[in-house]
């Protein structure tokens, strides 16, 4: 479990986040919406530990993350996992590189792993290729495989679709379905794009001036494995 209590993150004379409180169970799915500079990432670095509260707590299991040593926070983010809007991947490393990566820092081979998280998101085909060969929506996709390696107990994803087509992001927004479905990571997706949020998320809180302002439940899509082709997908929008 996770929970914020009371916590404001100020930078200098900015208040980034202010007097934030709320709790999440683990398997919940949740989305994070709000007009630029609302606080939303400041959110995500105090949630991955990136930063620390100017006041208030952070708990994660129930420890306060201020009393936590740096070793104890490193630990602790190897259980993160992040997706950014632009991807993050090396350029200079494979995509198979780009995967294993966070395992070989913490000095772990893992090749059947790796092969099994590109099968995963679809894109084992594409092992031997270099991101700048890859489409946005693939780049993406690796990018969700790499954040899977540590077989993380929450993914954070900033505007993780906010760069891709309608095509692209409902394929990202699927494979986070799945994720969520098979793995059962706590998901934080923050977006401005609340249409996707909501064919995603089941509970969404809405920042403005750094502030949660409100919070909604909301019954995401139902995601069939029917494959549509795009023209069919654009007839039956058009049909609704
Ligand atoms: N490291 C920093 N130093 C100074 N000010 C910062 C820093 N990080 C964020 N801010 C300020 O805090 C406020 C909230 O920023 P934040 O990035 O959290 O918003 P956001 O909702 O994620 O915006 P966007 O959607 O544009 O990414 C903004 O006014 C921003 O300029």
């Amino acid at each position: 479990m996770l929970e914020m209590i009371n916590v404001s993150k100020s930078y200098g004379e900015i208040k980034a986040l202010r007097e934030t409180t709320f709790s999440v169970q683990p398997g919940e799915i949740v989305g994070i919406v709000g007009k630029s500079g609302s606080g939303k990432t400041t959110l995500l670095r105090l949630l991955n530990l990136m930063e620390q509260p100017s006041s208030g707590k952070v708990l994660i299991d129930g420890v306060d993350v201020q009393t936590l040593s740096k070793k104890n926070i490193r630990q602790r983010q190897q259980h993160m996992g992040m997706i950014f809007q632009n991807y993050n991947l090396l350029e200079n490393l494979k995509v198979y590189d780009n995967v294993a990566l966070p395992l070989k820092l913490l000095k772990k081979q893992q090749p059947e792993k790796i092969q099994s998280l590109l099968e995963f998101v679809g894109m084992e085909h594409k092992a031997k290729s270099y991101p700048s060969q890859l489409s946005g929506g693939e780049k993406q996709r690796v990018s969700i495989a790499r954040a899977l390696s540590r077989d993380p107990k929450f993914l954070l994803c900033d505007e993780a679709t906010s760069s891709l087509d309608e095509e692209n992001t409902e394929a990202v927004v699927r494979l986070l379905y799945k994720t969520h479905q098979e793995l059962k990571p706590i998901i934080f997706f923050v977006s401005h794009e609340l249409e996707t949020v909501k064919s995603l998320c089941e509970r969404i809180l809405v920042m403005e001036n750094g502030q949660l302002v409100g919070e909604f439940k909301n019954n995401p899509r139902k995601f069939s494995d029917e494959k549509l082709s795009y023209l069919e997908k654009v007839e039956r929008s058009l049909s609704l």
